[in-house]
This record gives C-alpha cells, structure tokens and sequence, in this order.
C-alpha cells in the first residue's frame, strides 16, 4: 500500500522502524486525557468566539498556546505543514486538526470523490474524513455545510490567515521522510459541546455526508497530537502506515 502510495521512497519503512514508530505512537496516545483535550479545545474556541480585539484567529493560538501552523513548501511532498511560531513543549499536546466532510464507509457514497484523492483518513470506527479543499470534495462539503451552516468552511481558503480556525491544517501534514521520524500522531477525537456552549461548533471544520438520527452525538473529528517537543521552523511529520495497519486490524 505505501509502495503504491510513496513508489521505492517506501523501501526504507523496514519491520524495525515500523514497530518504533507504532509503539511511539500507541504509548503517548494511551496516555491523553480525553477530558483535558476537550477542556483546551473548548478553552482555546471560546477565546476564539469572545475575543473583541481585533486579533486574528492565528494570534490567539499564539497567546493561548504558544505556537502557530504554517503551510509552505515540504521537505518531502508539494506543500507541507511547519511550527511557524512559538514552539510545542511536550509530547501529547494538541498541534492540529484533520478538516473535512465525514463519510460512514460502504453506506455513504464516496466513489466520485475518492477518484485520485490523496486526502482521505480513516477512523477505526468506519469512518472516513475527506480533507480535499479542491474539486468534487470541496463542492461536496459546501452542500453540505449549507444544511448545517454552523461548522466552519473557512478552511477551504488556500489563504490561511482567513481560517477563523488556525489549527485547521492536519490534512497537508505529510508522511515522515526516510532520513526522520513522526512528530505528530492522529488521534481520533468527538468534539461534543453542550446547550451553554453550542456555538463553539462554529471552529469545527467538520461537517457529515448525510443526516444522522441523534444529533446529540456531537461532530466526529481527527485532531494531530505531538509525539515530542517540535521547535519553531520544524515540519510536522505523521505516519500514515499507522492509519492503514488500524484499517487492516478493524
Ligand atoms: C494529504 S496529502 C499531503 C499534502 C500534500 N503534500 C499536498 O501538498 O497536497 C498526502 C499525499 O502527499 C504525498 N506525500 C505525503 N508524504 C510524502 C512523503 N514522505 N513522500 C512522498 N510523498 C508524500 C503523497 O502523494 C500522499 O498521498
């Protein structure tokens, strides 16, 4: 799968580094707090909502955690996400989030937009994101944010700074090169608010392919956790064999 996805630059994802970037991965996400992920989340978009000031969205991630995402040129693959301020102090912080429409596998229809789609992430739950900001993807989401007005569309701009989001850039986070390692995981997150804080489902830039019965349920998403501290300049790095392996296990 990766040879098809990456062609011979695949070669060096030996078993060795396989099983060091996967156990990596299962030890810091074992160790996240759902509850204090939730808490920052809801505390940085109520920053997001209130702020009177005519600070940008980009300059309130800046003050409320110390770092900013940047999109410009990858070290591996077109355009790439990098800490363009600021820096992420520890492992299992929360860096970024996976934008896109939610499709329910084999019951949604997904076939069209799937055609030389390079951004679609599955969910272990059956799943699946679709992160394209162009073409079919990008008409689909727009339809269907038009029901749901609420979520945030902003992140379809290919300029950032209109992102009334600025952690909304998980989809260009490319698979780490042969010379490293990741420095960010995926890990699947719902983002739930109550009645007092429904308007916080304005930052979400998710929004679902088809109706479901139970609103209630809040939005499904996928946020990017930090694997280590990631300095200012660096380029954010994930593995994508570890979405594959969690879709060959479910
Ligand atoms: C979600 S996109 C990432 C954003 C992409 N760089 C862009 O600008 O459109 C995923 C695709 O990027 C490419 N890609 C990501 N990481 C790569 C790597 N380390 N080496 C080569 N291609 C990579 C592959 O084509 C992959 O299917």
């Amino acid at each position: 799968m990766l040879k098809y996805l990456f062609g011979h630059r695949s070669s060096y994802l030996n078993n060795e580094t396989i099983d060091k970037v996967q156990s990596l991965c299962r030890t810091i996400e074992n160790k996240i707090d759902q509850n204090i992920l939730h808490q920052q989340i809801s505390q940085l978009f109520n920053c997001l909502l209130n702020c009177q000031s005519n600070k940008s969205p980009r300059m309130i991630l800046q003050e409320q955690m110390n770092f900013s995402l940047n999109k410009s040129l990858s070290q591996t693959h077109a355009q790439g996400i990098f800490i363009d301020y600021g820096e992420i102090t520890k492992a299992g912080q929360l860096v970024a989030i996976y934008p896109g429409t939610i499709y329910r596998r084999h019951i949604d229809p997904l076939l069209l937009p799937s055609i030389r789609n390079t951004f679609l992430l599955s969910r272990k739950d059956d799943l699946i994101i679709d992160g394209r900001d162009r073409g079919i993807s990008r008409s689909i989401y727009l339809s269907c944010h038009a029901r749901y007005p609420l979520y945030d569309r902003t992140w379809l701009s290919n300029d950032i700074f209109l992102h009334k989001n600025p952690l909304t850039l998980g989809h260009y986070i490319n698979h780490f090169p042969f010379n490293g390692l990741p420095n960010v995981t995926y890990y699947e997150f719902d983002f739930y608010f109550d009645d007092n804080d429904y308007d916080l489902y304005r930052f979400v830039p998710n929004v679902r392919y088809a109706d479901i019965d139970n609103e209630e349920k809040g939005m499904p998403s996928t946020v990017l956790i930090s694997l280590r501290p990631i300095k200012q300049g660096e380029e954010l790095f994930s593995c994508y064999l570890n979405v594959i392996q969690q879709e060959k296990r479910s």
